[in-house]
């Protein structure tokens, strides 16, 4: 007997352009969704996005309450979970960047009430992502998460932005490479659950990225529907999977463990961009193909080296020779970089 099943949970609304911020009250109408909705929004977001999003709110005559949230953890999980029940809250609205909108998706996810997700920079891909991820202690959890119902990214918003986090989704979606990569590794080796469809999706997206890099420029608001697009794409690879195995391999575990060593010393998006021109070595050693990846990230202004993150050579040799610790992911990391060797790929390819 066939006794597989599945479920993919996608957004109904995907809403993006130049001043849709306003239109957030429409795309949650259309849903059906009732009750005063809970923001939660980080402080430049809030000043930038979710004010304007509140008084849209206000002016259909229902006043949310707004929760601002500084970091991605449990405790801010849980803070959001306290105030929604407090207020009962009918539906929860993420304004701002990846760490608000995966604590709006947790909370909701706790709560079982629908979730919109309101991007304020293109600088991640868990804008439409069933999933949370979320430090704690020595370990990274990603965790099951509400996906959005609705997503308004406002490309004027975006792109007043500052254009680093631009590149930084830019390079979130081409460390998709070696993401793919080691998903496939860990499906040979392992019998890891593989999704034809989400792989080639999220390959597919970084493709198209790197394709049309020439029109991603400072200055240019097409470049953050591009962008936009590109990060959709890649969190419904992720939905298709499930999992966020499509869009994050060893790039994003030596990037995790770069949070504990450095923390705050770059963007997410920066790092695990980084962590593929490493780890595109480890893959394919020193045939060319990690300069394609070093290459396409210097096309669009992201880092590739350790001075460009802002973290000493040090940070790169520890991150990388523990970055194997923090999760239960098979990746081409193994049982481990030993620090030899951690030197030879991340001098070879220049990251130190
Ligand atoms: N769940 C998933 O599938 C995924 C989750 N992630 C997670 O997302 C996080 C990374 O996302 P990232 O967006 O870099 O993190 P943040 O949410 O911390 O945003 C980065 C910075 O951008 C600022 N910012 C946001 N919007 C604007 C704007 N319009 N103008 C000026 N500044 C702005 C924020 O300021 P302020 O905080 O003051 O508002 C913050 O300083 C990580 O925690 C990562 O693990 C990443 C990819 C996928
Ligand atoms: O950042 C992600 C995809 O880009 C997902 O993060 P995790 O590594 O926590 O699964
Ligand atoms: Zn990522």
């Amino acid at each position: 007997m066939f006794d597989k099943s599945t479920w993919i949970r996608l957004p109904r609304n995907v809403v993006v352009g130049h001043d849709v911020l306003e239109e957030t009250t429409d795309a949650v109408a259309e849903l059906h969704l009732d009750g005063q909705p809970l923001l939660v929004t980080s402080p430049t977001a809030r000043a930038v996005a979710a004010e304007r999003v509140a008084e849209s709110f206000a002016a259909t005559g229902t006043e949310p309450v707004t929760v601002v949230v500084e970091e991605a953890s449990f405790s801010a999980v849980e803070r959001v979970v306290g105030t929604a029940r407090d207020e009962g809250a009918g539906f929860l609205v993420g304004v701002g960047g990846g760490k608000p909108i995966d604590i709006a998706k947790m909370a909701s996810d706790t709560l079982e009430l629908g979730f919109v997700s309101v991007p304020t920079a293109a600088s991640h891909d868990g804008i439409v992502s069933g999933r949370g991820s979320v430090p704690e202690g020595d370990t990274r959890h990603s965790v099951a998460a509400e996906p959005p119902l609705a997503v308004v990214a406002d490309t004027g918003v975006i792109a007043d932005a500052p254009w680093e986090l631009t590149t930084a989704g830019c390079a979130d979606i081409i460390s998709n490479y070696t993401a793919v990569r080691d998903w496939q590794l860990a499906h040979r080796l392992q019998n890891v659950e593989y999704s034809e469809y989400a792989g080639a999706l999220s390959r597919m997206t970084a493709e198209m990225l790197v394709d049309n890099a020439d029109s991603i420029k400072k200055g240019l608001e097409e470049s953050a529907w591009v962008v936009m697009k590109a990060l959709v794409s890649s969190g419904v690879a992720m939905s298709i999977a499930d999992s966020s195995r499509p869009a994050s391999g060893a790039e994003h575990l030596f990037s995790h463990q770069l949070d504990r060593i450095a923390p705050g010393a770059a963007l997410h998006g920066h790092q695990v961009g980084v962590g593929s021109v490493l780890t595109e070595y480890l893959h394919t050693g020193d045939d060319g193909r990690w300069r394609n990846i070093r290459d396409a990230l210097a096309r669009i202004g992201a880092p590739t080296t350790a001075d460009g993150l802002g973290v000493d050579d040090g940070a790169v040799i520890e991150a990388l020779t523990t970055a194997h610790e923090i999760r239960d992911r098979y990746t081409i990391l193994g049982n481990g970089v030993n620090e030899a060797a951690a030197h030879e790929v991340a001098t070879v390819t220049g990251v130190i």
